[in-house]
C-alpha cells in the first residue's frame, strides 16, 4: 500500500471511499471491504482518501480513536491500495467544494464510497448531491450494533468517556 499526499496521486481509473474513519470501526471496516471488493471486480486500484486529523477533532476538539499510523495500517489490513492522507490543517480546509471535485477527478473513480451525510469544501457546502453530479455514488447501508444504534465514531468516544470500554472495543471490531 502506498501513501500520498494531497494533488500528488494521479490514476486511470480507480475506486474511491471518502472520510475522516476516525477508529475505523465496523461501519467504517464494512465500507472498506465493499470498496475493495468492487475494486478487484472492476480490476482498478482502492483509494481511501482521509485526513491526518479528524475535522471533528480539529473543530471541536473531539477525542481522537486511531492516530494517523494506526489508521493507515487498518486500512492496509483490509487491502486497501493507495491512501490520500491530507493534512488537515487551516490552509487545507479553505479549498472550496470544485477545488476538492478537482483533485478527487484526478484518480478517475468509477465510483466514490461516502454516506449520505459527507460534506465537504470550505464550510461544508459540498453534499452528496453535488458529488453525484460529478461521479457514480451507490448507496450505504448503515452498520449498526445489537442494540440496533448505528455505529459512529462521536457514539465510541462517548462510550469511552463515560469508562465504557467493554461496550468500545467491540464496536471498534479490531482490538
Ligand atoms: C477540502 C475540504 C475542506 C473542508 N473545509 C471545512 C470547513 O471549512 N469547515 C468544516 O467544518 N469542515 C470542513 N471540511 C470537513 C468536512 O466537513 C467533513 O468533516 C470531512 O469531509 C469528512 O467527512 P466525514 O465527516 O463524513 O468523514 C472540509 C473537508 C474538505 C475535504
Ligand atoms: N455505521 C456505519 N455504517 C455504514 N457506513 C458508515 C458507518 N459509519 C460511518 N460510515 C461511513 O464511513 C465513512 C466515514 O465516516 P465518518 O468518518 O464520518 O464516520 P462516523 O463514525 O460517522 O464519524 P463521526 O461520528 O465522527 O461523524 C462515511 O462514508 C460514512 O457514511
Amino acid at each position: 500500500m502506498e501513501v500520498h499526499q494531497t494533488d500528488s496521486l494521479q490514476l486511470p481509473g480507480s475506486v474511491v471511499a471518502i472520510g475522516a474513519f476516525d477508529g475505523v470501526h465496523r461501519g467504517h471496516q464494512a465500507v472498506i471491504r465493499e470498496m475493495v471488493k468492487n475494486s478487484r471486480l472492476e480490476g482498478v486500484p482502492s483509494v481511501v482518501y482521509t485526513f491526518d486529523r479528524s475535522p471533528r477533532s480539529f473543530f471541536q476538539g473531539a477525542q481522537v480513536l486511531t492516530t494517523p499510523k494506526k489508521k493507515i495500517q487498518l486500512m492496509e489490513d483490509l487491502g486497501v491500495n493507495h491512501i490520500v492522507l491530507a493534512n488537515f490543517d487551516q490552509q487545507y480546509l479553505q479549498r472550496t467544494a470544485d477545488d476538492f471535485i478537482e483533485e478527487v477527478s484526478l484518480l478517475n473513480p468509477l465510483r466514490i464510497f461516502v454516506g449520505d451525510d459527507f460534506r465537504f469544501g470550505h464550510k461544508r457546502t459540498g453534499d452528496v448531491t453535488l458529488l453525484k453530479q460529478h461521479f457514480a455514488v451507490p448507496p450505504i447501508p448503515p452498520v449498526r450494533s445489537m442494540d440496533g444504534e448505528r455505529i459512529s465514531s462521536t457514539r465510541i468516544r462517548e462510550l469511552i468517556l463515560q469508562g465504557k470500554q467493554e461496550q468500545a472495543l467491540p464496536l471498534l471490531g479490531w482490538t
